[in-house]
C-alpha cells in the first residue's frame, strides 16, 4: 500500500483530523507513490498561530545560533540525499542524477546562506549631511525579520527551491509556512524530516498541505501571514498578488526566455547551448530556452545542427537517466500538443518530433514560426521549440519584448560590442551572453519582470526580501 505522509506543525509529524489525503502518482511509473494529507483551515489556523508564537524567541537567538540549526540541516539533507532524489525522481520524474544535484545544490545554498546573513551589516548615518542638520542626531540602521513567511513552490524543483525559500528566512529570525507544490509535496515531507532531526524549535518551521480549493486561498489572505514568497505560474502568481493583503511579495513566476542568434555567432558551440537550454527534464524548467529568434542567413545552418543534436537526445525513464522524460502529468501533455497542433495547422515545419506516448511527449523542433501561432508567446513547460526567423537585430529585440514574460534572454554572438548594445534593449531580469539561461548559481540576483515575476531572489536579495530596515535614531544632548 502506498506509504501516508503526514503534515508537520508546531514541531510533531500529524494525521489532518480531516481523515482526509491527496494521492500522489508518478510521472512514469504511473502508479500511486503515496498520498499527504489534505488539512482544514482550522489546522491552517493552529500552524499560523504556533509560528507567530515561536517567532518571537526565534528571533532573539543570535544569528550564529540559528546558523547552528541550519548547518545541520545541510549536513542532514547530504546524508539523506539518495533517500530525498529517489523520491524527487518518483514524484516528479527527474533523473536521479539531476535529482541527487537538485540535493547537493540545496545543502550548497543553505551553507552559502549561512555565511551571508553572518556577514551582513547595518549602517550609521550622520544628521549633519542633511541641510540644517548637525551631527548629534545618529541613525543606526539593521535588518530585522519580518514575521511569519508563507513559502509556496512548484514541483520542478521542489527541494532546491523551497530551500532557498526556507533558509533565508528563517536565518534572520522568521517563522515560516512551507507549501509545497502536490506533486513535490513527498520530497517536501523528506526535506522537513532532515530538519527537525536538527532539533529546530517547535512551531518555527511548519510543513502544510492540502487542496488549492480548501487552503490556498485561505493562507494567502490570512491575517497574520507577514509576507509570500512564492515560485510557480503566472496565472496563481497573480491571482495571489491580487488578493493578499498588502504585505511584501515575492514571486518568480514563468517565462518564454528567448535565443537571439546573431549571423555572427559560434553555431556548433550555440546549437549545443541551445539544446541543454531548451530540452533538459524536457523543458520543465522557468529559465529554459522557449523560443530561438535567429538571423535568417544562418537559420538554415542553426536548424540543421539542432536537428543532429535532438536525434541524439535519449528519450524515457528518468531512472535511466534520459534526458526527455514523461511529463509532470496528461494535462501538461495535452497542453503541449495543443501547441505542437496548432503551430502545424498554421503550416509550422516539422523539423523533428512531434511522437507521445501518453504524457512523454518527444523533442520536437518547429520551424518558420510565425507570430499567430501559440507557440510563439505561451510557455510549454514542455520540449517542444520553435525557430523563428529574423532579418535582423531590431527585429529580434522587437519579438524578444513583445512578450508577457521578462525572465531571461540568451545573445549568442561573438561580437561583444554587440551583444552589450543588445542586452540592455531586453525586457527582462538578466540576459545570458554566450550561455543557456539558467538560474544558478544561486547567489546571483534572479529576476522577472513583466509577467514573469517581482522582486528578486538570489541569496543575499533573498535575505533582504525577508527582512526590513529598522532606524533607531540616537539623539545626543551634551
Ligand atoms: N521564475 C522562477 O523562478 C520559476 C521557477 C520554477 C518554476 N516556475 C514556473 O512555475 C510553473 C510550473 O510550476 P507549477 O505547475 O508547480 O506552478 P503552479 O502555479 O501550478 O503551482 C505553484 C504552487 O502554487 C500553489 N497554488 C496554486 N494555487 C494556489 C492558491 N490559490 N493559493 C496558494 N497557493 C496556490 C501550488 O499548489 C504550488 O505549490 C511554470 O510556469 C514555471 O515557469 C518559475
Amino acid at each position: 500500500m502506498a506509504k501516508n505522509y503526514q503534515f508537520y506543525i508546531n514541531g510533531e509529524w500529524r494525521e489532518s483530523r480531516s481523515k482526509e489525503s491527496i494521492s500522489i502518482l508518478s510521472p512514469y511509473l504511473r502508479e500511486e507513490i503515496g498520498h499527504v494529507q489534505a488539512i482544514s483551515q482550522d489546522e491552517v489556523d493552529e500552524a499560523i498561530n504556533g509560528a507567530k508564537l515561536a517567532q518571537k524567541e526565534w528571533s532573539q537567538l543570535s544569528v550564529r545560533a540559528r546558523g547552528e540549526y541550519l548547518y545541520r540541516w545541510a549536513n542532514e539533507l547530504l546524508a539523506m540525499k539518495n533517500e530525498i532524489a529517489q523520491s524527487i525522481m518518483e514524484e516528479v520524474g527527474k533523473t536521479f542524477n539531476d535529482a541527487v544535484k537538485e540535493v547537493e545544490r540545496t545543502a550548497d545554498f543553505i551553507q552559502y546562506t549561512i555565511e551571508e546573513a553572518t556577514h551582513m551589516q547595518g549602517e550609521s548615518m550622520l544628521g549633519e549631511n542633511f541641510p540644517g542638520g548637525n551631527r548629534s542626531k545618529i541613525a543606526v540602521t539593521h535588518r530585522v525579520p519580518l514575521g511569519v513567511i508563507l513559502a509556496i513552490s512548484p514541483f520542478n524543483y521542489p527541494v532546491n527551491l523551497s530551500a532557498a525559500k526556507i533558509a533565508p528566512s528563517l536565518i534572520v529570525g522568521n517563522a515560516v509556512i512551507f507549501k509545497p507544490a502536490t506533486q513535490g509535496a513527498i520530497s517536501g515531507v523528506k526535506m522537513i524530516e532532515a530538519l527537525h532531526k536538527t532539533g529546530l524549535p517547535k512551531g518555527v518551521l511548519n510543513l502544510v498541505t492540502g487542496r488549492g480549493s480548501v487552503i490556498g486561498d485561505y493562507l494567502v489572505e490570512h491575517p497574520d501571514i507577514d509576507m509570500i514568497s512564492f515560485t510557480g505560474g503566472t496565472e496563481t502568481g497573480q491571482h495571489i498578488a491580487k488578493i493578499s493583503n498588502m504585505i511584501p511579495l515575492v514571486m518568480e513566476l514563468g517565462g518564454k526566455d528567448p535565443a537571439i542568434v546573431r549571423e555572427d555567432a559560434d553555431l556548433v558551440f550555440t546549437s549545443k547551448q541551445i539544446i541543454s537550454g531548451a530540452y533538459s527534464y524536457s523543458g520543465q524548467r522557468c529559465t529554459a530556452i522557449k523560443r530561438v529568434l535567429v538571423n535568417e542567413t544562418v537559420a538554415d545552418e542553426l536548424v540543421s545542427l539542432l536537428k543532429e543534436e535532438i536525434e541524439s537526445l535519449t528519450v524515457g525513464s528518468p531512472e535511466e537517466n534520459n534526458i526527455i522524460v514523461p511529463l509532470i502529468d496528461d494535462k501538461s501533455a495535452d497542453f503541449v500538443q495543443g501547441l505542437i497542433d496548432d503551430a502545424l495547422e498554421k503550416e509550422a515545419t516539422l523539423v523533428v518530433g512531434n511522437k507521445r506516448e501518453g504524457n512523454l511527449i518527444y523533442p520536437t523542433l518547429l520551424d518558420n514560426i510565425t507570430t499567430d501561432m501559440r507557440v510563439a508567446w505561451e510557455e510549454p513547460f514542455g520540449p517542444v521549440l520553435p525557430i523563428i526567423r529574423v532579418k535582423s537585430d531590431k527585429e529580434a529585440i522587437t519579438l524578444a519584448n513583445a512578450s508577457k514574460f521578462g525572465l531571461q534572454a540568451s545573445v549568442f554572438t561573438k561580437d561583444i560590442n554587440k551583444a552589450f548594445t543588445i542586452a540592455p534593449q531586453i525586457e527582462a531580469g538578466s540576459v545570458q551572453i554566450n550561455g543557456r539561461t539558467e538560474r544558478g548559481p544561486d547567489h546571483f540576483p534572479f529576476i522577472g519582470i513583466k509577467g514573469s515575476g517581482m522582486g528578486t531572489q538570489g541569496i543575499k536579495r533573498s535575505i533582504e526580501a525577508m527582512t526590513r530596515e529598522k532606524v533607531t535614531i540616537i539623539n545626543i544632548y551634551e
